[in-house]
């Protein structure tokens, strides 16, 4: 057996994963693309690597590539970044959430952890409803989930049998990065609208009561809980609170019956909710002789340790299919953005031009005193003389541009980067703009230069970071999250453009014009 490559690493992949198509992309953030999981009406999942994780079992992520309508207008982007952002926050027990995501993207994206498992919709179908025992581990996990959402002031909004995955630890909470609209739901998703929602109304906590309602009774009786039909005529029986529990656990009916209630204010709160239930499920085993204290009941707070007991009790999953390994071979792992010369060159004579008049907004904050100057220089052209943008008048330290759509070799480099600066005082406190929005604020200040990135360049990183928790910055607009040179190169053969500032190392030698040494990195950005 011959020793593996370090440019390998193994996978475990779902054994049935569909190949991907031609115009699939090969490379979506810091993932390489394996295969594709699917594709909904709000997008396109994609099985990929985390080539950073150790772990063979824990390598494979869903990646989900966003195109829903939903996003089609300019004001739908803000609004899915502080979704995501909330959501990165929540609870990960019964709710999917991102792991990654890039809301500047076209079009955006966000990873996920890969689940294997079975959609509700398919078992149900498959299968008939649950019995009372899982039902009521379903009906616990999917309020838990929805409190979390709620927790993070995160309503899902379109919570229905099929964003339901039936895991092996429990029930799982999917898509909830986008809330389908009213209009998309209509057709076949009218039965896990509320009324106000069917109505054009926006996703609110009690909105998800009424869908938990109409799951819950669903996955009981293995019927739709307003009968079948047109969607107008399934929404008239809901706006009645028309609606057939025959069948479902006596015990729960209560409960399900009032979340269907046509009026949000008549509906329980989760708490409500999973009191109810659990004191149906401690009801039920009083009666057989099992465990459990008697302390649940309709208003108690929810007790985590009996939602835990329910889960390991009564839930008996589908076991997912096995995974295979598969050895990826990670040669080749290159920006699906490579930029043709004549862009590049194209960029170059803009920059020029806009050299004249470059702002100094943070130079003298940024820059060393006298460094300044050497940019103003640049601007008033005093450098068109120069062979290189690197001559020996240059700073140690300067805030570039890096655009990972300009870089020639984003693996190996070197790298180009563009001196920049501003006039004016960034606004604060307006929100966190884009990667984008926030590099159109800086102009060119300089020409573009090439410098080498020392693996352990000192690396301090505001939003390039890209897992949302990381985004620290401190009171001048500087990155506090700590990265080595390896993770910025990394992050340049595939995230968007970024603004920082470089520390290049001192000259070796007198007169040495190769590519400078960047030491250290750290990002500027506002909040
Ligand atoms: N985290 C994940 N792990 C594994 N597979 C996933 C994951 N998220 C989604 N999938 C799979 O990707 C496919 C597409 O899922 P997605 O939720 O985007 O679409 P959908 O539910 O079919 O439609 P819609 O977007 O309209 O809800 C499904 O087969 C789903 O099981």
């Amino acid at each position: 057996m011959s020793p593996r490559s370090p440019r390998e690493i193994s996978v475990l992949v779902p054994p049935d994963l569909a190949p991907l198509y031609p115009d699939d992309p090969s490379r979506i953030g810091p993932y390489l693309v394996l295969g594709r999981l699917g594709q909904g009406g709000s997008g396109t999942v994609y099985a990929a690597v985390d080539t950073a994780s150790a772990s063979a079992g824990d390598r494979l992520v869903a990646v989900k590539v966003l195109t829903s309508p939903e996003l089609e207008s300019a004001d739908a982007y803000p609004a899915l970044e502080r979704r995501l952002r909330a959501l990165s926050g929540v609870d990960p027990a019964r709710v999917v959430v991102p792991l990654v995501f890039d809301s500047d993207a076209n079009p955006p994206w966000l990873s996920m952890p890969y689940m294997a498992g079975e959609r509700l919709s398919h078992f149900v179908t498959k299968r008939g409803g649950l019995g009372t025992g899982k039902l009521v581990a379903l009906a616990t996990g999917l309020a838990e989930g929805l409190s979390a959402l709620h927790a993070r002031g995160v309503a899902h909004g379109s919570l229905r049998p099929s964003e339901i995955l039936l895991e092996s630890n429990g029930p799982h909470i999917m898509e909830c990065a986008v809330v389908a609209s009213p209009e998309r739901m209509r057709g076949s998703g009218a039965t896990w609208l509320s009324p106000e929602r069917f109505r054009g109304g926006a996703a609110t906590p009690a909105a998800d009561v009424f869908a938990w309602g109409a799951v819950v009774a669903f996955a009981g009786t293995g019927r739709l809980p307003f009968g079948p039909g047109e969607p107008e005529e399934i929404a008239e029986r809901a706006a009645q609170g028309s609606f057939d529990l025959t069948g479902l656990a006596r015990g729960l009916q209560p409960v399900v019956g009032r979340s269907l209630d046509p009026d949000p204010d008549g509906r329980p709160s989760l708490r409500e909710v999973i009191g109810a239930v659990i004191a149906v499920w401690q009801a039920q085993n009083a009666v057989e002789g099992g465990g459990g204290s008697h302390a649940g009941g309709a208003t108690a707070a929810p007790d985590r340790d009996e939602l835990a007991r329910i889960l390991e009790r009564e839930w008996h999953a589908v076991e997912p299919p096995a995974r295979v390994p598969e050895v990826i071979r990670l040669e080749g792992r290159m920006s699906n953005r490579r930029p043709t010369r004549a862009v590049f060159l194209a960029g170059s004579a803009v920059l020029a031009l806009a050299l004249v008049g470059g702002g100094v907004w943070g130079v003298s904050r940024l820059l060393a005193p006298g460094q300044g100057d050497a940019l103003a220089s640049d601007a008033a052209g005093e450098e068109a003389a120069s062979p290189s943008p690197v001559a020996e008048e240059d700073p140690l330290t300067l805030v570039v541009r890096f655009d990972p759509a300009e870089q020639e070799s984003p693996e190996s480099g070197p790298w180009v980067y563009t001196p920049v600066d501003r006039e004016d005082e960034p606004v604060r406190g307006q929100g966190i703009p884009s990667h984008s929005a926030w590099a159109e604020q800086w102009d060119a200040a300089g020409e573009p230069g090439e410098a080498v990135i020392a693996p352990d360049a000192a690396v301090l990183c505001a939003k390039f970071c890209a897992a949302p928790e990381h985004l620290f910055i401190d009171d001048e607009g500087r990155g506090t999250w700590e990265l080595t040179g390896s993770d910025f190169v990394d992050y340049l053969s595939w995230g968007p453009v970024v603004i920082v500032e470089v520390t290049f190392a001192e000259p070796a030698e007198e007169g040495d014009d190769g590519p400078r040494e960047i030491v250290r990195v750290t990002e500027l950005f506002t909040d």
